[in-house]
């Protein structure tokens, strides 16, 4: 299988929901090996965009074209199932999975420094130790693409950079790609090959250091000291509609390839 070719293409997407538009006009590109994490306020559409990635929800607009037979680990931003149930980490992991072995779940469990927590429940597990049993979830079928939603929720300062750090290596020796969505872009910089901050379009994208530049992200991140050059011609809502009648036109700024962030990536 060729590597040029991209995980997934997602063309021109968007969602409209009792008619209220809650994504329009992303355009994006995944490649293996490739790490690109998705910003944006509460309400911005993150979790939506990955839905309709991963196809658990239809675009109204637009297309999503996935690799045939993509081996996919997800990492949901809330368990589906109740946390309180009486469930071992262990049979956690093996649930839904007929194909993984005590041995391997073991393995992955090791992998992301939780291999002690085999046998705890899952409702003791504190926040961290929580994202890092999903996080061996999603991993431990070597997924092609590993599609995290804040990963790091839960997590205490300290160890949020460890968790980046263990995704990025993760990527390295799966050579899988990694979609991942954030709050907070400084803590994923180190660990990003691409950015693509959104608020229902996409306001910017690019390599973490242009993106945190960018006016459009500091707007929406409220960066007071840089000044404000961006020629946005609406507001976003506390809910992050978009107040006013105009839209400002991102669609020129089309995500580049992945072959140039190969090149660049240290
Ligand atoms: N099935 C749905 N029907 C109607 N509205 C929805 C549906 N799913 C999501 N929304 C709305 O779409 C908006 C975006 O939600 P989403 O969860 O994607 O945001 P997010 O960027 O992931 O937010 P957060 O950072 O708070 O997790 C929200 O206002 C949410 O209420």
């Amino acid at each position: 299988m060729s590597h040029s070719e991209p995980l997934i293409t997602a063309d021109n997407l968007g969602l409209e929901i009792a008619g209220r538009q809650l994504l329009q006009n992303i355009t994006l590109e995944l490649q293996q090996g490739e790490i690109v994490t998705v910003i944006g306020p509460n309400g911005a559409g993150k979790t939506t965009l990955l839905r309709l990635l991963l196809g658990l929800t239809k675009a109204t607009d637009g297309r999503v074209w996935r690799r045939p037979d993509l081996r996919i680990g997800y990492m949901p931003q809330r368990l589906q199932i109740d946390a309180s149930m009486p469930m071992s980490v262990m049979r956690f992991l093996l649930l839904g999975q007929p194909r993984l072995g005590a041995a391997q779940a073991q393995a992955a469990l090791r992998r992301v420094g939780a291999g002690q927590l085999a046998d705890a429940k899952l409702a003791d597990l504190s926040g961290g130790e929580m994202q890092r049993v999903l996080l061996a979830r999603a991993a431990s079928r070597k997924p092609q693409l590993l599609v995290l939603d804040e990963p790091t929720q839960g997590v205490d300062v300290g160890g949020q950079g460890e968790v980046y750090q263990l995704i990025a290596a993760l990527r390295d020796e799966l050579d899988c790609g990694v979609l991942l969505v954030s709050h907070d872009l400084h803590l994923v910089m180190a660990a990003t090959d691409r950015v693509l901050c959104i608020n229902q379009h996409i306001c910017c994208h690019g390599h973490p250091e242009q993106v945190s530049r960018d006016p459009a992200y500091l707007e929406l991140f409220g960066d007071k000291v840089a000044p404000y050059t961006h020629q946005h011609n609406h507001q976003h809502g506390l809910s992050g509609d978009i107040v006013g009648a105009q839209r400002c036109d991102h669609s020129a700024r089309q995500p580049h390839t992945h072959s140039a962030n190969q090149d660049e990536r240290k």
